[in-house]
């Protein structure tokens, strides 16, 4: 059976009110409606109701409010404090992907409403590294078109957007939301004609405007290779368009990104092995001297000739997943079964050992028949 391809995941990021959740519930139904569902994760612990249901909740496993009261701390700081908490178990929710990737060829997640909560806290860091570690990851970013018509304002969410960038190191697509509003062929052509935005910002008179055209200077290429899609979360357009894009950006992280996690895996498995084998090597030495008299307790065995005590453990220690799956893996097995099969031979040996001792004690008693 070929291997099932692994499930993208759509990170969707944005300032609050930008229309994230708006825009993961009318992607959901849109999957839904292709007969592809997708896997759906919420992580707004302070979310007040979800408009879509949502396979993996934060709010099932951390209730913000007791957070809150429990650590005397206000709404951002349960937020980030509720998130941490969730951190510490994600690597259950990789399983939990893990097992779906069959039946899902996409996992969305919505991310909470105060984007610096997810992009600069730990449990961001972690979460977004875990999946791009193990899954094609693109990241959304949803802005408001209709609150983006100004080009200091415009500026400022670019900024943040490119900020998102570098600090994800991730594929990345703007989403220009709510273009029911307004098109977002303005924005479009802001980012794509530097003379446009010029003149946009000439009718702007403060101090701000300056910087804004220096700066404009500097995101010229970040806006080069910048996937950008107008979208209506509300009425639904602009999805097709999306799917374009976030085909382009798993092929992008496919080709650009897999090789830079595949290479950081290995050093920090190889730095983890380097580690081991040095303690392995410290306990060795330990040892060494009782092995050196002769009470080496696996001489004479032929598994120990072949290999010493430290290689033994590291056997054992380095087992791969797939092995250590079914080591662990005991609920297929029939537990009556491997009971009586490990029962069996002991009841023998047990019968064989009482016969060996009745027929020693007759041998003696015949031989000396006074005892
Ligand atoms: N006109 C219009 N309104 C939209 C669109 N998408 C979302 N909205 C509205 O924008 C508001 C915010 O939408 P949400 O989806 O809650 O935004 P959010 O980014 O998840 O907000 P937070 O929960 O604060 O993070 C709601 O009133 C939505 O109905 C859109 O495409 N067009």
């Amino acid at each position: 059976m070929a291997a099932a391809a692994a499930p993208v995941c759509v990170l969707v990021l944005g300032m609050a009110g930008s229309g994230k959740t708006t825009f993961v519930q009318r992607l959901a139904a849109h999957l839904h409606g292709q007969r592809c569902p997708p896997y759906v994760i919420n992580l707004d612990p302070a979310v007040h109701s979800l408009p879509f249901p949502a396979n993996i909740d934060i709010r099932d496993t951390v209730k913000y409010k007791e957070v809150m009261k429990q650590y005397g701390l206000g709404p951002n700081g349960g937020i980030v404090t509720s998130l941490n908490l969730f951190a510490t178990r994600f690597d259950q929710v990789m399983k939990f992907i893990e097992k779906r990737q069959n039946a899902s060829k996409y996992v969305i997640i919505d991310t909470p409403g105060q984007i610096e909560v997810f992009t600069w806290s730990a449990s961001g860091t972690i979460i977004t590294e875990a999946l791009a570690s193990s899954f094609p990851s693109v990241v959304v970013y949803v802005m408001d078109t209709s609150r983006s018509t100004n080009p200091i304002t415009f500026m400022s969410n670019m900024l943040y957007a490119c900020s998102i960038l570098y600090k994800t190191k991730l594929p990345f697509i703007v989403v220009m939301n709510k273009t029911d509003i307004i098109d977002h062929s303005f924005a479009v052509e802001w980012m794509q004609d530097f003379e446009t935005f010029q003149d946009a910002l000439n009718q702007e008179t403060s101090y701000v405007s300056n910087l804004t055209r220096s700066m404009s200077l500097v995101l010229d290429e970040f806006y080069s290779s910048l996937k950008v899609v107008g979208v209506s979360a509300v009425l639904g357009t602009g999805l097709d368009d999306f799917f374009v894009q976030l085909s382009k950006a798993v092929d992008e992280y496919e080709r650009e990104y897999r090789p830079e996690y595949e290479r950081l895996r290995k050093t920090l498995e190889k730095a983890q092995n380097k580690q081991k084998r040095d303690q392995l090597e410290h306990l060795w030495k330990d040892m060494g001297t009782v092995c050196m008299q002769g009470n080496n307790p696996l001489a004479g065995s032929d598994d120990a000739s072949a290999m010493g005590p430290s290689e033994l453990i590291l056997t054992r220690g380095t087992l791969d997943e797939e092995e250590e799956e079914r080591e662990s893996d005991t609920d297929d097995i029939d537990h009556e079964v491997t009971e009586e099969s490990h029962e069996e031979p002991a009841f023998r040996n047990f019968m064989q050992e009482t016969r060996m001792k009745y027929q020693r004690r007759s041998n003696q008693n015949e031989s000396d028949p006074q005892k």
